[in-house]
């Protein structure tokens, strides 16, 4: 094995015969990021894992995520039951909040997604909720712990969705959707998911 320091820079090459170990290494270590520790007797590159988990980057998640992220989204069909209610995903439960009747409430549970979503456009206008036989103004704590509760048994009773959750590691999420929601904003979300996955 040969090596050659620059500014900034580590190059190796492999040296005769050492091809074949060159080469596994180089495919066990593709798209790691390393740290160098040690001093002036000698130091060495320590692996610490794939550039998305080491650097931390943030993970946005919506109904738009690629792959199994997209089940960690509140669009997701991820059937859920809640004090007594099944719902097909967690935007029928937050959208049936808006409208004071248990038959909306129920007609919403069945839906999910942007059908879901749309269907809380007809909501009538207000200011509070009640839920439970509590009275709830919308867009406070204690309405995002209404979204709180919903999540924790999605991703309870969802194995494919706490299988995802869990996939993201330690990496930050985030919920970056336009135009940001004025009851429940992109921050308090992610703030959800990330509170849950740090209990699994
Ligand atoms: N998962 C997901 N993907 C998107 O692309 C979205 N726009 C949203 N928004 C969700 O909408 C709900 C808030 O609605 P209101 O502002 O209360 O009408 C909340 O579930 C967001 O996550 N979600």
């Amino acid at each position: 094995m040969r090596f050659m320091l620059r500014k900034g820079l580590v190059i190796l090459r492999p040296g005769d015969g050492d091809e074949a170990e060159w080469s596994d290494w180089i495919a066990a270590h593709a798209g790691q990021v390393f740290k160098l520790r040690g001093a002036d007797r000698g130091a060495a590159l320590h692996a610490m894992g794939n550039e998305a988990e080491a650097c931390r980057e943030p993970l946005n998640i919506t109904s738009r995520s690629p792959g199994e992220l997209r089940l960690i989204s509140n669009f997701a069909h991820t059937p859920f039951v809640l004090d007594g209610m099944t719902y097909a995903g967690i935007e029928g439960f937050w959208q049936g909040l808006k409208f004071p009747d248990e038959a909306d409430r129920q007609r919403l549970a069945g839906l999910y997604g942007s059908a879901a979503r749309d269907a809380g456009y007809y909501a009538p206008r207000s200011e509070e909720l009640h839920y439970g036989g509590k009275r709830v103004l919308i867009g406070t704590w204690d309405h995002w712990q209404l979204m709180k509760r919903a999540c924790i048994a999605k991703f309870a009773q969802h194995d494919g969705a706490r299988a995802a959750l869990h996939a993201t590691g330690k990496r930050p999420l985030v919920h970056h959707v336009k135009p940001d929601s004025r009851t429940i904003p992109g921050v308090i979300m992610a703030q959800i998911w990330m509170a849950i996955r740090a209990r699994l």
